[in-house]
């Protein structure tokens, strides 16, 4: 009976040590995510969030190994034009390098061309115009098209960004604390938008301080400090209030409803 090829690991990891300043800043043993699979990467402020996700996008390198550590799609060394049309990226950090007057659509269009807006260059065509507004669409951002994006609330730029980063359709998309600065209305819509992204088949790989951003679509979450992975396993199981405590060194009290986590202290 002829056998069905496994596709690769989206991503793997095996002894991967990233060092700055004489220290490690983040060490993974092992670690492995699967084609289409969605996580939540968790922890502290300085756990080595940032420095995972540029060790996924190849921005930073980590100490040389027999075996290489970090492997795309069971590629030992990717094309970085291959790895970049393959994922999406969303953060608040990029939100301050919009300091351009350009309609909505430009931002969304720009991410067609791995750019924040659209280079002078290049002649934007109608079928890129399409795609835009297609998926702003697909977000709910539609009527945002035409405003200019200095003009924007925080939590409208964020999701014109979710928008820039979805345009090109890769097949997984980082949030890098997508709901920080935003008030409540802005989260609600951004973690809608991360909803919408999961529901298209794309891989969420969400990476934040807070259980509340864990949309239902996400089970599996890794739990980061102190550059380590120290746990990694379903949301029901590691989201308690002992573990969560322990990951924050702070009293804190877990609770879920409809599908979502919300944190309190234990004063
Ligand atoms: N270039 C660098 N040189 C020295 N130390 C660094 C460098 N980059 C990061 N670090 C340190 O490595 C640790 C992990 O940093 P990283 O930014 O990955 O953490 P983080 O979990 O994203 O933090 P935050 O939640 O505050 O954004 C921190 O202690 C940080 O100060």
């Amino acid at each position: 009976m002829p056998c069905t090829p496994v596709a690769p690991p989206f991503l793997q990891i095996r002894d991967a040590v990233v060092r700055r300043e004489g220290r490690p800043i983040l060490e993974i043993g092992s670690l492995s995510i699967a084609e289409g699979e969605s996580i939540c990467l968790l922890g502290p402020n300085g756990a080595g969030k940032s420095t995972f996700i540029q060790l996924i996008t190849r921005e930073v390198l980590p100490l040389h190994r027999n075996e290489t550590p970090v492997l795309f799609r069971g590629q030992e060394r990717p094309l970085l034009t291959e790895v970049r049309a393959a994922l999406g990226i969303v953060s608040s950090s990029m939100q301050k390098q919009i300091a351009v007057h350009l309609p909505a659509l430009d931002v969304v269009i720009g991410g067609l061309y791995g750019m924040l807006g659209v280079p002078r260059r290049i002649e934007v065509t109608e079928e890129d115009r399409r795609r835009a507004l297609e998926t702003m669409e697909a977000l709910g951002i539609a009527d945002l098209a035409s405003r200019d994006v200095m003009t924007l609330s925080t939590g409208q730029a964020r999701r014109v960004l979710i928008g820039r980063a979805l345009v090109s359709e890769p097949s997984a998309v980082i949030f890098d604390e997508p709901c920080t600065g935003l008030d409540p209305e802005g989260m609600f819509y951004v973690r809608r938008c991360m909803r919408t992204v999961a529901q298209q088949g794309r891989a969420v790989l969400l990476v934040s301080h807070y259980p509340e951003d864990i949309i239902p679509e996400i089970q599996r979450v890794l739990l980061l400090k102190d550059a380590r992975i120290v746990a990694d396993g379903p949301k029901r199981q590691l989201l308690t209030d002992a573990i969560i405590s322990q990951l924050f060194d702070t009293p804190l009290q877990v609770r879920q409803k409809d599908g979502y986590y919300s944190l309190f202290g234990k004063y």
